[in-house]
């Protein structure tokens, strides 16, 4: 699903620090189709760096990054568009939730850029609700987004990341502002979606409890990448969820 190779980012500063910061220094990984991968280093290592490229925000790289088979620096503001719209879902750390929206219309958003064409309200709303009973906020639908919970919201911006069916669901911190219950419960769904719904998950994250999650880890020090091992006690180690989730 990613093929990284040899990619090199730096980012050019201005004024008194003008010049170039070197963040990725060759950084090389494979990421299979379905797998659970958590992606960790310390602060500053370039782990939101890496995700920016990962999630077609940023093409200012050199190497090799193929996600779906697609390198994408090659691609068209067009087809870079329709990456981000379809390809992947994208969890941000700030959620970016609109509140003069309902839940089940902030999960439909997605529907009003799509490039397949428009689908009716009955359509759209159906998918939101189908999305938002798989992360377990079914009792939602009508409220609006600032009434819930941090874990809730999380919830929320994962189903709204979920609705075109991406092959690639990027998060950035999703438990970074979340008590262990909600942590806990989030982790358990990234868990249940990647056995149920077959989505490759890649997870920035400081949480330890994650990367005990995830099948193996990827770890960002010093511009390169250390790569885990497959996370054997990932199976059996993780928290279990009550949430239902259909493919
Ligand atoms: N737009 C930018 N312009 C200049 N420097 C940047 C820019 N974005 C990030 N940096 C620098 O690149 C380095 C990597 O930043 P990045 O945000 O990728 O790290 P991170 O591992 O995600 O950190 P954290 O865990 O604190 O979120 C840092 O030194 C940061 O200051």
């Amino acid at each position: 699903m990613i093929r990284a190779r040899g990619i090199h980012k730096s980012y050019r500063l201005a004024g008194a620090r003008a010049g170039e910061l070197p963040v990725l220094r060759g950084v090389d990984f494979d990421v299979g189709a379905g797998e659970f991968t958590a992606v960790v280093g310390r602060s500053g290592s370039g782990k939101s760096t890496l995700l920016a490229l990962l999630g077609g925000l940023d093409t200012d790289y050199s190497g090799e990054l193929k996600v779906a088979g697609k390198e994408l620096r090659a691609l068209s503001d067009a087809e870079l568009s329709a990456y981000r719209n379809a390809t992947i879902g994208f969890v941000f750390q700030a959620f970016h939730l609109l509140d003069h929206l309902s839940c089940e219309d902030n999960v439909a958003l997605p529907a009003l850029f799509s490039v397949q064409g428009k689908e009716s309200k009955d359509v759209r709303l159906g998918r939101a609700r189908e999305l938002m009973e798989m992360v377990g906020i079914s009792d939602k639908c009508g409220t609006r987004p600032s009434t819930l919970s941090g874990g809730q919201k999380q919830r929320l911006a994962i189903a709204r990341a979920l609705y075109h069916k991406p092959q690639l669901l990027i998060c950035d911190e999703p438990t970074g502002n979340l008590d262990s219950a909600s942590a806990s419960a989030i982790i358990a769904l990234f868990r249940k979606l990647r056995d149920e719904s077959g989505v490759t998950l890649t997870i920035v994250t400081h949480d330890p409890t994650i990367a005990a999650a995830a099948d193996r880890v990827i770890e960002i020090r010093d511009g390169v990448v250390e790569l885990g091992g497959v996370n054997t006690s990932a199976a059996s180690a993780a928290p279990s969820g009550d949430e239902e989730v259909r493919p």
